[in-house]
């Protein structure tokens, strides 16, 4: 299939009214397509279904949506290339800081505020606060917009993805939350950033070396009951678009007997890293005091459940076994970050970060400004 092709299929179901998703994983050339065949509403029930999960914030204020192999063609493409035949960043957007005013600056900054207060005051010990800004679109074709992404981010996990019924998202997310493959699996902890001005030896304060440890501690518990093998990695700074973050890899060998995906998932999300600690007093507060509801952004997405063919080993000894190939289940989930929802000519971008102790109101605001700039870059 010619890239030309691929995008028309996706245009065409997208003229159609009919769900799909579009996505290409961090540092690969292969974009794959699953185009769903009616425009039924399916939900994850049990995490031992196979496709494509969108999965909310608040699992109880919307459902997770599921896009099932079963009812849906797979296409994809390989392309090294650029697709969308050269970037033109939208400099008026970037520069006018169209999408933000002056009352939203002050309602962020009051409300990290009084997140501090609560941390001092030991309700919680981390809140991650979030705001959403409208940008009004020129470029309304959510196909043109993907390929914008997908060839300004290699890096990162980019999708886009439609239900007539329940609305169109589209990103480029550094920060996976679970890989497993087999029995394997591995976890990241991603949290604290910076803006990227070229280097990426820098140094990190404390309030981003603690908001991240935090995420990772949490996740090294959270695997508690569940692998009996874990490893944690060094830490690192990584590049995510004009951004570096703090990252640790978590991984291991799920213990025997653990079948139960849907367990682990929700013990895990949402991780410090999008939600808070602890969990529940943070998630609530959010829940209380952020003045929208985030819906999709800071849920999870990916494949679920998907079958890769292990081809055997080759070489002599293998020979009589070549004719057995076998397949693995694989899950590959990623946290819905930098990303937008289009509501007619109307792009809302998502953005959040870490509060901790030693926050500062007016710095956290900024943060919020530059990484908005990942997806205002291309509008
Ligand atoms: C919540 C977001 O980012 C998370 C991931 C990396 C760094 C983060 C931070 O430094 O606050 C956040 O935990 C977001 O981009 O909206």
């Amino acid at each position: 299939m010619t890239l030309d092709d691929f995008f028309k299929r996706i245009n065409e179901q997208y003229e159609s009214k009919l769900p799909f998703v579009v996505y290409r994983k961090p540092n690969e050339i292969k974009i794959v397509s699953l185009l769903q065949k009616s425009d039924d509403v399916f939900a994850v029930q049990d995490f031992n279904e196979q496709g494509f999960v969108f999965a909310p914030f608040d699992k109880s204020r919307e459902k997770t949506i599921l896009i099932p192999i079963t009812h849906s063609e797979t296409i994809f493409v390989d392309s090294e290339e650029l697709v969308g035949g050269g970037i033109c960043l939208n400099r008026t957007v970037l520069s006018s800081g169209s999408g933000s005013n002056e009352t939203d600056k002050q309602e962020h900054i009051e409300l990290v505020q009084s997140s501090i207060n609560e941390i001092k005051n030991k309700q919680f010990k981390k809140v991650v606060l979030s705001r959403k800004e409208k940008v009004i679109l020129q470029e309304n074709s959510p196909i043109a917009l993907l390929k914008k992404l997908l060839d300004l981010y290699k890096e990162a996990f980019v999708y886009c993805w439609y239900h007539p019924k329940i609305g169109l998202w589209l990103g480029a997310t550094p920060e996976t939350l679970i890989k497993i493959d087999g029995k394997k699996f591995s976890v990241m902890s991603l949290a604290g950033t910076q803006g990227y001005k070229g280097d990426e030896s820098v140094t990190w304060g404390v309030k981003e070396k603690n908001e991240q440890s935090y995420v990772t501690d949490y996740i090294i518990s959270s695997l508690d009951g569940f692998s009996d093998s874990v490893k944690v990695s060094g830490t690192q700074t990584v590049k995510a678009g004009n951004l570096l973050h703090l990252r640790t890899q978590v991984s291991g060998t799920l213990s025997r007997g653990v079948n139960g995906l849907k367990d682990l998932l929700y013990r895990l999300h949402p991780t410090p890293a999008v939600c808070g600690l602890p969990k529940e007093t943070s998630k609530q507060y959010i829940l209380k005091s952020e003045n929208y509801n985030r819906e999709f952004y800071s849920g999870f997405l990916g494949e679920l459940n998907m079958e890769t063919q292990i081809a055997p080993r080759t070489g002599k000894r293998n020979i009589e076994n070549r004719a057995y190939t076998v397949n693995r289940k694989h899950t590959q989930l990623y946290v819905n970050l930098r990303c937008m929802q289009i509501k007619a000519n109307e792009a809302l971008v998502y953005v959040g970060g870490g509060i901790t102790e030693s926050s500062i109101p007016e710095k956290e605001w900024e943060e919020t400004v530059l990484k908005s700039l990942v997806i205002k870059s291309i509008l």
